[in-house]
């Protein structure tokens, strides 16, 4: 198949890797023709006849989350999956409470500045289901004018009788699912782990990379968070010959406090991860390339939305100042082949790509951004793993898409094939010029005006 595959046989994406961007408007349509989908394309008829939804994410506006369900599906259940505590909860509850078939379900973060970042939804049909990891808040902005991701499952048909063995995957997607949704301990998710239970995800070929809030020791320490990638990359990653000169890349729309020096858990830590290969984590870090895209104010500043795309961005000056040495790792956000340099990324994505683009060893769509909150930071000699917060994402491997050695890429993807990744940036990657300084939110930025020819003057 070339991906979801919708009832009435209308193709929506151009190869089995399932992996879109989200539709952008005000641009020319042909960059949102293939391996693009707009909210209302998941939630159409032609995927399925709905009969419940689960809603796991951040930021929900319920009106406008409410109209982009066909009208005939919008009675059915839904179970909106949040962090919010205290004035927030009541304000969202309050807003479901138009709706008699909302319910709630309140993640618990029992660790200080933890969040809910997590974007998933489960949809039920009447022949089936579908999961669809993202990264986009339930708000229109969101589906408006940015770059975003995500893997649209493929239909699992229901089993006779409940299994947590049968319709297992070879990628156990079906167990670490259900381990990651068990890690809420919430009654209000039983029957959407039933409904797990009940279906056949053996035609999965990603794998499940979460983060859920805990200090997570022994075998535990490798189920989430970088230790998880790190254990997958071990276990399924590149050949070390492979990838020696190959850099890491990191691309998110948000950082956090990373320790004083990039050797404090940057280039340590997190990149003894991500660099892991095949076989080993013990590779020479100092050799390995890091690669970050992040946007330039420029960026920003000439983007279709103009300074407001930076409310989505938020780097704060706090947390910049701490940490000058991640500048020199920076690069800018540059999308020509998806027609997407002016639709900012709230995509968060992590792979690695050979020096030219051409090839990807394995590539991480995910909600998490670059901080210790999301990725988890060791503790007590590394014995254990600390998380902040709920994360999730879905890792690519060529062996998994019968695809030997690397992929081969394009960010040009009128010409998708079997086995070509379509990245949703250009690579290899456009470093920083003289003088660009990476987005910052809670500066003034009044120097140029932006795209709608105002400023930018936060409180
Ligand atoms: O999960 C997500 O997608 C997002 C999570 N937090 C965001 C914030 C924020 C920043 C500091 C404190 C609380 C909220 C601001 C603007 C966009 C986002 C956002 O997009």
């Amino acid at each position: 198949a070339r991906g979801p595959v919708t009832p009435s046989g209308v193709y929506k994406a151009g190869q089995p890797l399932s992996f879109f961007l989200t539709k952008v408007h005000g641009i020319e349509n042909k960059y949102n023709r293939f391996c693009t989908m707009d909210v209302k394309d998941i939630l159409s008829p032609e995927m399925g006849n709905l009969t419940a939804s689960c809603q796991f994410n951040y930021m929900f506006e319920v009106p406008w989350l409410m109209k982009q369900y066909p009208q005939q599906f919008r009675s059915k259940p839904l179970l909106l999956v949040h962090g919010f505590k205290g004035a927030n909860k009541a304000s969202l509850e309050a807003d479901g409470a138009a709706y008699s078939n909302i319910r709630f379900c309140q993640a618990r973060l029992d660790m200080p500045y933890g969040t809910h970042h997590t974007k998933m939804m489960f949809l039920l049909y009447d022949n089936g289901m579908r999961v669809v990891v993202h990264t986009s808040n339930m708000m229109e902005h969101d589906w408006f004018q940015k770059t975003q991701g995500m893997w649209i499952s493929p239909l699992f048909p229901k089993l006779s009788k409940p299994s947590s063995t049968l319709g297992e995957s070879p990628t156990g997607f079906k167990r670490d699912l259900l381990e990651y949704v068990g890690a809420y301990q919430a009654y209000q998710l039983k029957d959407w782990k039933d409904h797990i239970f009940h279906h056949d995800m053996s035609s999965a070929r990603v794998f499940i990379v979460g983060s859920c809030p805990g200090r997570h020791a022994g075998d535990k320490k490798s189920h989430f968070g970088h230790m998880r990638l790190r254990r997958l990359l071990h276990d399924h990653g590149p050949e070390k010959e492979l990838v020696r000169t190959w850099p890491v890349l990191g691309q998110y729309s948000s950082v956090g406090t990373l320790g004083p020096a990039k050797e404090s858990w940057l280039c340590t830590e997190w990149l003894q991860s991500l660099a892991t290969v095949k076989g080993t984590s013990c590779v020479p870090l100092m050799t390995i390339p890091l690669q970050l895209i992040f946007p330039t104010k420029d960026d920003v500043r000439t983007s279709l939305e103009g300074y407001p795309a930076g409310g989505s961005i938020p780097y704060s000056i706090h947390v910049a100042r701490k940490q000058p040495y991640l500048h020199t790792f920076l690069h800018q956000w540059r999308s020509e082949g998806r027609g997407r340099s002016r639709a900012m990324p709230h995509i968060k994505t992590y792979g690695r790509p050979s020096p030219s683009g051409k090839e990807l060893a394995w590539f991480l769509v995910t909600s998490a951004n670059l901080s210790k909150a999301a990725w988890g930071a060791m503790e007590k000699k590394g014995s254990q793993l600390m998380i902040r917060s709920y994360e999730l994402g879905v890792l690519f491997f060529p062996k998994f898409f019968e695809v030997k050695g690397a992929f081969r890429t394009t960010s040009d993807v009128d010409s998708i094939g079997g086995g070509v990744f379509p990245l949703p940036y250009d690579l290899p990657v456009t470093r920083y010029s003289k003088g660009d300084k990476p987005w910052i939110w809670d500066i003034a930025h009044k120097e140029l005006p932006d795209t709608n020819g105002n400023m930018w003057c936060p409180p």
